[in-house]
């Protein structure tokens, strides 16, 4: 299995029994010491039944018995009774208590934790996506789970204890092939329960697949090219058998327990039949009471099933804290990106930004995208990037919000190397509308709002946002104004009886509500626009461009994009290719120079004019 296989090769350890009781203990210690007290009690409770049920009987044969000792035990009986009757139900609410709260503890330490990776790369790195994926699923139930599992045994060991000190008391041989009978028990249930979480571990990548499958089919995102291209049964197929897989290894498991479990009842039972023959005998020949008889029965039947309980108790654990390793690796795992001694905050941009020979590779293992890039961005100016597909623009981007760090070089903020700077200042400093924007499925308002939460309640600046963005009118029209959902997956709390207040946008209207949210931010340092336009019909595309040409003015900008004619207004446009600046100045200079820039704006402009027209462009430029 790949390098984050869980736990390490002797499974799950004291510690993390140690720190699956402590988050649970540091979530609802009230209701765990209760569960505790309960299961105590719990496990005791068969062995007391069984004692009052060997007085009883022994009260009832003695000449002559007494009707207040017969009464006292008959009493005592009904109360285990009642307490045994009880106990379930109120650990099974106390068990629910735990999980919710643990529940609520884990997810906040989880999501605590990843909200600390200030870079993007482990998100990007399938194994600990894999982790993270898992430490959901298991940061909530495992250390309930777990805790469960130890108090079950914890139960069942009282229930043991208090048999076998019983049996003791009758015929230590007894005792001895009693528990002899167990252990293989123990130790077979252990062993299965290994084998079990391995299982359960090498499917898991095996249930992902299908869940993925099952999730294009069911989901809307792929509805569109599944009903296309008619991938439905090949989708099918695929998630079928990633089902099979992990079904033929899940069945080689469970016959395996069948088979072993089987061997082991048989001798269990054979054990408890032998037993019984001899304290038959001994009550015969008048060394056992009655009484004595119904507790040997009792003994031997709860101390077999304690034990069967306890190895299921321990196997529980065992995989509930396999799981929960996923949960504490993750919520361990070490910053993303060096944290300097003392971060500083970024003063205000005076000079400018500087990239000093910039290399840049996403991994070791990946070719390098940006090869030695050296530019400066004046405070005020703006700056356009230029380039093929894959050419490195949004990577450069990237390195400049610091979501990943330069493999070699430096980014200098006024002079200093950003690698310095608390990285929650230097974003609150730059505006950004990300090539992959985001599209939330909350309403209008919220979708704006979220680009500064300062400005989340006021409406008049999301406004104002809007109609930079030119969405201001589109946004008003809606059933709900600024309050309608922009979502069809969910309905809002005030409208379930009216599941139709969700509205969807068009890709552009989508595409202006992300430049308004980049342009709530009041007066950023920096701002960047990775293709802003990408999505715009011409007419929107103008006036966006004009827009923000207007918001841009006197601010220092960076911005990418495809539409030559966006980016000739730059103060300098930088061309990268490979990696690499091939060329650099502004649109005059470098139409002049008739180099790579030019052929890519006198293409374009070509495209738009139609063969044979003349080329402006080529005159002269601006
Ligand atoms: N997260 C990533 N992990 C690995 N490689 C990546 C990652 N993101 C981008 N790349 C690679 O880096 C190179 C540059 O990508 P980048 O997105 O910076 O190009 P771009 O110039 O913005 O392209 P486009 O014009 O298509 O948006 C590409 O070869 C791409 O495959």
């Amino acid at each position: 299995m790949s390098g984050s296989e869980p736990a390490g090769a002797g499974g799950p350890t004291r510690r993390h029994a140690a720190a699956a009781l402590s988050l649970t203990a540091r979530a609802a210690p009230g209701a765990l010491a209760s569960y505790l007290a309960l299961t105590l009690v719990a496990g005791s409770l068969p062995v007391a039944a069984a004692w009052l049920t060997t007085l009883l009987l022994d009260e009832l044969v003695a000449a002559p018995a007494s009707w207040r000792s017969l009464l006292m035990l008959a009493a005592g009986l009904a109360a285990v009774g009642v307490a045994a009757s009880a106990t379930p139900h109120l650990s099974q609410y106390l068990r629910a208590e735990l999980e919710r709260k643990a529940g609520v503890l884990a997810q906040d330490r989880l999501f605590g934790a990843v909200e600390r990776f200030t870079g993007l790369a482990r998100f990007e790195d399938p194994a600990f996506l894999d982790r993270l994926r898992l430490a959901q699923g298991a940061g909530g139930t495992a250390p309930n789970q777990a805790v469960d599992g130890v108090l079950g045994g914890v139960r069942a060991a009282v229930t043991i204890l208090g048999f076998l000190g019983s049996l003791l008391l009758l015929g230590p041989l007894m005792a001895a092939l009693v528990l002899a009978s167990g252990l293989p028990v123990l130790a077979a249930e252990v062993a299965l329960s290994r084998r079990r979480a391995r299982v359960l571990w090498d499917v898991g990548p095996i249930e992902r697949r299908e869940f993925f499958y099952g999730d294009l089919l069911a989901g809307v995102a792929a509805a569109k090219e599944i009903r296309l291209f008619g991938t439905g049964p090949f989708l099918r197929r695929r998630m079928l058998a990633e089902r099979r897989s992990a079904n033929a290894a899940k069945r080689a498991v469970d016959r395996r327990e069948a088979l072993t479990q089987s061997l082991l009842g048989v001798l269990a039972a054979a054990v408890a039949g032998g037993g019984l023959v001899w304290a038959v005998a001994e009550a015969r020949a008048g060394t056992l009471t009655v009484g004595g008889l119904a507790m040997f029965v009792a003994a031997v039947g709860g101390v077999q099933g304690a034990l069967a309980t306890l190895a299921g108790e321990i196997a529980r654990s065992y995989q509930a804290l396999l799981l929960f390793d996923h949960f504490l690796a993750v919520t361990a795992a070490g910053p993303d990106l060096p944290v300097a001694p003392r971060p500083r905050p970024p003063g205000a941009l005076r000079h400018g930004i500087e990239l000093r020979d910039v290399w840049f590779r996403y991994s070791e293992a990946h070719p390098y995208v940006l090869r030695g890039v050296s530019v400066f961005v004046p405070r005020g100016s703006s700056l356009a990037l230029v380039g093929l597909n894959g050419a490195g623009k949004s990577t450069l981007v990237k390195l400049l919000c610091r979501f990943y760090d330069p493999t070699r070089g430096a980014i200098l903020w006024d002079g200093t190397d950003i690698r310095l700077l608390d990285p929650g200042e230097l974003r609150r400093r730059i505006g950004a509308v990300f090539q992959d924007y985001m599209r939330y499925d909350m309403t209008a308002a919220d979708n704006i709002g979220l680009g500064d939460l300062d400005a989340l309640g006021d409406r008049g600046r999301i406004e104002t946002a809007a109609a930079r963005a030119g969405i201001h009118e589109k946004l008003a029209a809606l059933p709900r104004g600024y309050d309608t959902l922009l979502s069809r997956m969910f309905f809002m709390e005030t409208g379930k009886d009216d599941p139709e207040t969700g509205v969807e946008l068009s890709g552009g209207q989508w595409q202006r509500l992300a430049l308004a949210r980049a342009l709530l931010r009041e007066g950023p340092d920096l701002m960047i626009l990775d293709e802003p336009s990408a999505g715009l019909d011409a007419v929107a595309e103008h006036e966006a461009h004009t827009s923000l040409r207007r918001h841009r003015e006197g601010r220092t900008s960076l911005l990418i994009s495809h539409r030559l004619g966006a980016v000739r207004e730059a103060d300098t446009i930088v061309v990268l290719a490979g990696g690499s600046v091939v060329e650099q100045g502004d649109h005059a200079a470098l139409m002049a120079a008739r180099g790579a820039y030019a052929r890519l704006f006198t293409l374009q402009a070509a495209g738009y004019r139609g063969e044979g027209e003349p080329d402006p462009a080529l005159d002269g430029g601006r």
